[in-house]
């Protein structure tokens, strides 16, 4: 993967950047409801996509044959204020988004082992592949809940898993996590990455350089050589 294997899309502005990616993002999940009848979009939490978020819920698009699904979770209840459902619910179920159908990925189980595989079994219901996966990047590299000490990165990693969620146990999260797999990211049939800032295009750059063997390569890179389609940049300063 290097930078000519991209689809750039640079803004000077970051609300310009929120309204190109929510209408490049509402094209694509129209497209599919008109040919297959729904559509299926996964969003990442964090801080970066609230704008985006926010024109998203405007989208005069069949919001009511679309399913939204989080990319990855936080190990928290909804009513925690680092719950990314808590994010999505807040700035994109609303407006003309406001009656979505929304799968969390959370469930109130003993073990974050145990709500993977409850919300694998879930998601796994869904029309695959995804048709929009929308990710963020950590200034570690990683994206979705893919942290490089994840203490189980190569089965997160892993391209040949059937699993579609599974749980993330990495110091660096700050709790546990339940993320979607890898292959179940990189089938989307649009897939992008949000990143905004001189540091994350700086990091970002610095992976599409890595010339070390597969396993040594932040966990972006490792997503974005296996994307089964050309992955979209966005990025404002
Ligand atoms: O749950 C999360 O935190 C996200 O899904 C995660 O993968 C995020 O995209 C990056 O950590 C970037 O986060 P920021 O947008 O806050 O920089």
């Amino acid at each position: 993967m290097n930078i000519t294997d991209l689809d750039w899309h640079l803004y000077e502005q970051r609300d310009h950047l929120a309204e190109r990616l929510a209408s490049d993002v509402a094209e694509r999940l129209q497209n599919a409801i008109e040919s297959r009848g729904g559509a299926t979009l996964a969003v990442s939490g964090g801080s970066t996509p609230a704008l985006f978020f926010e024109q998203l819920s405007y989208a005069a698009i069949d919001w009511q044959k679309i399913t939204v699904t989080l990319v990855d979770e936080r190990f928290v209840p909804e009513s925690h204020e680092r719950s990314n459902a808590k994010l999505v619910k807040e700035k994109l179920l609303k407006n003309a988004a406001a009656e979505v159908r929304f799968v969390p990925l959370y469930h109130d189980t003993a073990r974050v082992e145990e709500a993977a595989a409850r919300s694998s079994g879930e998601v796994g219901k869904f029309d695959w592949p995804l048709d929009v996966v929308v990710l963020g990047m950590g200034l570690d590299g990683h994206t979705a809940s893919f942290f490089p000490d994840a203490t189980t990165l190569e089965m997160l990693l892993d391209p040949s898993t059937s699993e579609r969620v599974l749980p993330v146990q990495a110091q660096s999260a700050g709790e546990p996590r339940l993320t979607l797999s890898l292959p179940a990211i990189v089938s989307a049939s649009f897939l992008a990455l949000h990143i905004e800032g001189e540091n994350k295009r700086d990091v970002l750059e610095e992976t599409l350089g890595e010339l070390g063997p597969e396993f040594s390569r932040t966990p972006t890179r490792r997503v974005l050589d296996a994307a089964t389609t050309t992955p979209h940049i966005y990025w404002a300063p």
